[in-house]
């Protein structure tokens, strides 16, 4: 038996709940200026020294030593090659995950539209895909094909003609299915870079990494500190932070899967995120029982106690509204409505990126395979962010075609409010086109 777990236990009602949940809650602390100061020199080296940069950041950061920038590129028969290697059971399992993501990205494609007034003035909006996108996909800590699905299958359903992918090989070790699942997905290009250099290659291009539109995907604190540097250079999705979860269970769902669902992003990172919320004292017992018999299992146990007891809490609500109105407080990246009836609680729930409903439905089958993204507003963004979709790389050009009758009835209006405004050429402009 391990050392017991020191897991928070709270309850909402205690007077300096509001105090505890706050710096339970806070990340954005974690991105300092140590951090920053290093991912403002990386992004520098790599603008001013291109590929001689990322060859000695990988060095550096990741322990892979090259001879030339050469030594950091895949090519699609290395990809190829992947897809062949991995089991059987493995690529059935890939090419299942990809078929339900894309169908399920399928749903959100966007369509140009348009329509027409009386006097046949047309307005509308054009629906394109962005030239060229930039994939992070994580590979410090772990791997993840499973990111790279999520990632590029919505842009090539958005019909994004150039995919460029990024994923770091700490010590040169790659991972066959990060590939064969880049393969399966269409990716155009992958280099084996990470962190901070790989964010800034993307960004600004370098002699052999293609300047890309739009960086999308998770990553650490180097990745997200870099993206926000960025941005404006490039779009980028949104800053994915360590993974989350918050379970609501009404005291009736085995303790051990309960248990198992918070271990299940705790083993992410140490920095990830894993709360309970139930009205059930007796529940909330249970369950720290199993995470105590449970973690010794774990092949992470180490990153799952420093997870669960530095940011993690098994917390006491009076009832399943009260959980709801926390959760909206929380906006956690991944909510498990673990309860009878799901969706009497989901009018209630406003911020969440995805939610699982029922006791069935762990987020593990999220992460995987069910079809929705797995990349997700994080650290409360989900109260004004969405999910990673094939809106992300899609854009909207207005349309706008005046008949003379039309241009001559508008032409009136913006008259009136442009010299309202002191811009003369803007009225004449206008004024021109008004019929006599
Ligand atoms: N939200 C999602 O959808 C999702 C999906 C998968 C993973 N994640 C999260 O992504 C994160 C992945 O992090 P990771 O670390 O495993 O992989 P990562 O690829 O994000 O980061 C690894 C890179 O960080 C850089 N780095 C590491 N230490 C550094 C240092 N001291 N100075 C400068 N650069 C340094 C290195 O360049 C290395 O290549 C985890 O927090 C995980 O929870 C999120
Ligand atoms: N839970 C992660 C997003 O927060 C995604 C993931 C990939 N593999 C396993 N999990
Ligand atoms: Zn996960």
């Amino acid at each position: 038996m391990s050392t017991p777990l020191k897991i928070a236990r709270l309850n909402a009602n205690q007077s300096d709940f509001a105090e505890h949940l706050d710096a339970l809650l806070a990340w954005e602390g974690v991105s300092d200026k140590a951090v920053n100061d290093r991912v403002e020199e990386i992004i520098a080296a790599v603008r001013a020294n291109g590929d001689a940069a990322l060859v000695e950041y990988t060095e550096r950061f990741d322990g892979l030593s090259v001879d030339s920038m050469a030594g950091l590129i895949l090519d699609r028969a290395r990809l190829e090659l992947a897809l062949e290697r991995i089991t059987p059971e493995q690529r059935e399992a890939l090419s299942v995950a990809a078929e339900r993501v894309r169908s399920y990205h399928e749903h959100q494609r966007q369509d140009s539209w348009r329509y027409t007034e009386a006097d046949g003035t047309l307005l509308g909006q054009q629906i394109t895909p962005l030239d060229r996108v930039g994939l992070y996909v994580p590979g410090g800590k772990a791997s993840y094909p499973s990111s790279v699905l999520m990632n590029a299958i919505p842009a090539k359903v958005a019909g994004v003609p150039e995919v460029v992918m990024v994923v770091p090989t700490p010590r040169g070790e790659i991972n066959e299915l990060v590939l064969a699942a880049a393969c399966l997905a269409g990716v155009d290009h992958v280099f084996t870079i990470g962190g901070a250099q790989a964010v800034a290659a993307l960004a600004y291009g370098t002699e052999s990494v293609p300047q890309v539109d739009k960086i999308v995907g998770p990553g650490n604190i180097y990745v997200a500190t870099a993206k926000r540097a960025v941005f404006g250079q490039v779009g980028i999705d949104m800053i994915a932070g360590p993974s989350e979860i918050l379970v609501v269970c009404d005291g009736q769902t085995d303790p051990d899967w309960i248990a198992m669902d918070l271990f299940s992003q705790a083993e992410h990172d140490e920095d990830a995120q894993s709360i309970l919320l139930s009205p059930d004292a007796a529940f909330l017992d249970a369950v720290e029982a199993s995470l105590n018999r449970l973690i010794g299992d774990l092949e992470r146990d180490a990153i799952v106690r420093v997870s669960l007891e530095t940011r993690g809490a098994l917390i006491k609500v009076d009832d399943l509204e009260q959980a709801c109105v926390l959760t909206n407080r929380i906006a956690p990246e991944h909510l498990e409505l673990s309860v009878a009836d799901p969706e009497a609680l989901l009018p209630q729930v406003r911020h969440a990126g995805a939610i699982f409903m029922g006791r069935y439905t762990p987020e593990a089958l999220g992460d995987y395979c069910a079809g929705p993204n797995h990349v997700l507003p994080t650290s409360g963004t989900a109260r004004f962010s969405s999910p990673l979709g094939v809106y992300d790389f899609q854009k909207r050009s207005s349309l706008i075609f005046c008949s003379p009758d039309g241009a001559s009835e508008l032409g009136k209006t913006a008259s009136v409010l442009a010299r309202g405004e002191s811009l003369t050429a803007h009225a004449r402009s206008a004024e021109y086109r008004i019929k006599p």
